[in-house]
């Protein structure tokens, strides 16, 4: 339907005597807020309370709350939710990438329509890790085709990347977020103190996403990390020292803010060449099968690593800048290769990316430290060459070698130096 044989009618909608058909046009426009608020759980604040309909003692929501966040911070939840007399039920449900899946998402609709929420009114809230808010996400978009929900992430990847977007998704089938919506939650509430009883290992997997968004765009967040990286990683973002305390605030702020100026031009990924997709063109194959041994954030590092290593061999990236890239990654203890790496997997990996990039390969690479360039030319033989250098320059560090626990000194890794 061309748009020059279009009569409008009195109401707006158009018709087309040539085709004899309407066309209906609408625009949505959204907003939400991602707002800091250290200590949400403290009854003198009422962020939370903000978006669920009603007074005080009328109010009403459906609580969804990862196990592991139950054990370490659930009395302080019921505590406050109690304090305000939330009519609310806390569904407590296990999460971790195994249990990401349809299932998940089905029980919780179950319970929400057991407990009953007002469709507008009534929001859910959900607490947790990228896991659950991505289960939540999307059962916020299908419940009566959606309902209000709040998010409390409480992992580092959480906090910078998925707590941020509006993309929510289950794995299926064996493919990461095969099934998926854009929904966006009304009110993100960042609270770095749930970092404070996250394992070492999971900052660690934030910092990767971190690391993808100063590779691709902010050579000073990557000074950051070179400075400060171990000084978060060990004291999980809390601020433990005056110089850790700006770190933190500073690498947190950035990354966002990073994250936040690709994401909202172009929130429903009309254009997909994302920047913010570096690192996830080989590694959603590689988490798939490497399951459950790579993290999401580990698995996008070996990605990264890979790509590093091809930028560098088309000359995009000196030997001195390949090698800082190196170093961070084994200064923040993240793997830069894994022994599922070979030639096959890896085309069998962009192939299946092509298509979720509609045909094309549209390969994030960085351009030095900061600057991005996508290309659609990589061969077999690269990938080979790639694997091949990367096998010799990477550090295939995973948890049962290599990796500190708490409190444990430091070590040097593998990895290669500047
Ligand atoms: N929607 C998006 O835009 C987006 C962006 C990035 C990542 N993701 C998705 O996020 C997922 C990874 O998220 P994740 O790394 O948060 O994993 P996760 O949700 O599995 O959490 C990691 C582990 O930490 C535990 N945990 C959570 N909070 C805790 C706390 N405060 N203290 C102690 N333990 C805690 C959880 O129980 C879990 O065992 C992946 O599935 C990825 O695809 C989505
Ligand atoms: O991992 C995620 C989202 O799951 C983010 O870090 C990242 O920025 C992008 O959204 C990813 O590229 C993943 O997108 P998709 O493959 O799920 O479409
Ligand atoms: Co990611």
């Amino acid at each position: 339907m061309t748009s020059t044989n279009l009569t409008e009618t009195p109401l707006g909608l158009h018709f087309s005597e040539g085709s004899q058909g309407w066309l209906v046009r609408a625009e949505k426009q959204i907003s939400y807020e991602v707002r800091f608020r250290d200590g949400i759980f403290r009854p003198e604040f009422t962020d939370l309370l903000e978006k669920a309909g009603g007074n005080e003692g009328t109010l009403r929501c459906f609580v969804i709350v990862d196990s592991n966040v139950d054990i370490l911070h659930g009395d302080q939840i019921r505590a406050y939710f109690e304090h305000h007399r939330v009519d609310c039920s806390i569904m407590v449900v296990e999460a971790n990438e195994t249990v990401k899946d349809f299932e998940t998402a089905a029980r919780i609709v179950s319970e929400i329509d057991a407990f009953g929420i007002a469709r507008r009114k009534d929001p859910l809230i959900v607490i947790g890790g990228g896991v659950l808010m991505d289960i939540v996400g999307l059962v916020a978009s299908l419940y009566r085709r959606g309902a209000p929900f709040l998010r409390v992430p409480t992992t580092l990847i959480g906090l910078v990347d998925a707590g941020v977007g509006v993309k929510t998704g289950v794995n299926f089938n064996g493919h990461k977020n095969r099934l998926g919506t854009y929904a966006s939650a009304d009110l993100t509430l960042l609270d770095r103190r749930f970092l404070s009883t996250l394992d070492r290992r999971h900052i660690g997997n934030g910092l990767a996403e971190i690391l993808k968004i100063a590779l691709i765009k902010d050579a000073t967040l990557f000074e950051l990390l070179e400075e400060h990286g171990p000084t978060v990683l060990d004291e999980k973002f809390q601020g433990v020292t005056a110089a850790g305390e700006q770190a933190a605030q500073s690498v947190l702020h950035a990354a966002i803010q990073g994250m936040l100026e690709e994401l909202q031009p172009n929130l429903w990924e009309a254009q997909l060449e994302r920047c913010v997709d570096y690192g996830h063109t080989f590694s959603p194959t590689l988490e798939m099968r490497a399951l459950p041994e790579l993290l999401h954030g580990e698995a996008v590092c070996v990605d990264m690593a890979l790509t590093t290593v091809m930028a560098f061999l088309r000359g995009q990236l000196t030997e001195r800048q390949r090698d800082r890239i190196f170093a961070v990654m084994s200064a923040l203890e993240l793997p830069s290769w894994h022994p599922i790496l070979d030639p096959d997997t890896l085309a069998h990996a962009l192939q299946d990316t092509m298509r979720h990039r509609d045909g094309q390969q549209r390969l994030p690479l960085p351009v030095g430290i900061g600057g991005v360039t996508f290309v659609n030319d990589v061969t077999p033989q690269e990938l080979e060459a790639a694997c091949a250098l990367l096998e010799r320059l990477g550090d295939a560090r995973v948890p049962e070698h290599g990796r500190r626990r708490d409190g444990e000194s430091r070590q040097t890794s593998g990895a290669s130096a500047a």
